[in-house]
């Protein structure tokens, strides 16, 4: 088993909807990003390279890069989905939290459950996605941007789960 840990920040910029686990999400803002700006995929994406020592996002994308310009981080994900099944593991779960004072994500988040496991080709179950104020403090409380963190399990693809 190899577990790994991703974390994002995007700030706010001009725009009307937010990308969030692969849902656009109606805003009076949107991110500031060389890609889409989702930040929950993002930090997914880290934690799935973290977790198979492959290193980070910036590495394998690099914001340097044309290619990624607007990039739809999606597909960035399902490449990384990759990389993890080459590497010889399978998502055992993943648990993530968006930090956010606005907009309300409560209702987005089972359909960003539901994207994110079709990317990784795993069941529901094994996502979870939480949503939490920071209490009006620091950068996410004053709504300057957004942050998301992700803890993913993976298990080696040859064995059998023993504790699922
Ligand atoms: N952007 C957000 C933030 C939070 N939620 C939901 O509200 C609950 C309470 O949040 P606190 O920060 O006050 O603890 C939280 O558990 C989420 O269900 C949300 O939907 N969108
Ligand atoms: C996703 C990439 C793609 O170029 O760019 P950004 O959208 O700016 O996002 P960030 O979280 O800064 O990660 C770096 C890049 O890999």
């Amino acid at each position: 088993m190899r577990i790994g840990h991703g974390f994002d920040v995007h700030r706010f910029g001009e725009g009307d909807h937010l990308m969030i686990g692969g849902v656009a999400i109606p805003f009076d803002h949107g991110f500031v990003a060389h890609s889409d700006g989702d930040v929950l995929l993002h930090a997914i994406c880290d934690a799935l390279l973290g977790a198979c020592g492959h290193g980070d996002i910036g590495r394998h994308f690099p914001d340097t890069d044309p290619a990624w310009a607007g990039a739809d981080s999606r597909a960035l994900l399902r490449h990384v989905a990759g990389l993890v099944a080459e590497a010889g593991y399978r998502v055992g779960n993943l648990d993530a939290t968006v930090l956010a004072q606005a907009p309300k994500l409560a209702p987005h988040v089972a359909g960003m459950a539901e994207r994110i496991a079709e990317d990784l080709g795993v069941a529901v179950a094994a996502i979870n996605v939480k949503a939490t104020t920071t209490e009006r403090l620091g950068f996410t409380g004053r709504g300057e941007g957004i942050a998301a963190e992700a803890v993913v399990l993976l298990m080696r693809r040859d064995r059998e789960a023993v504790d699922e």
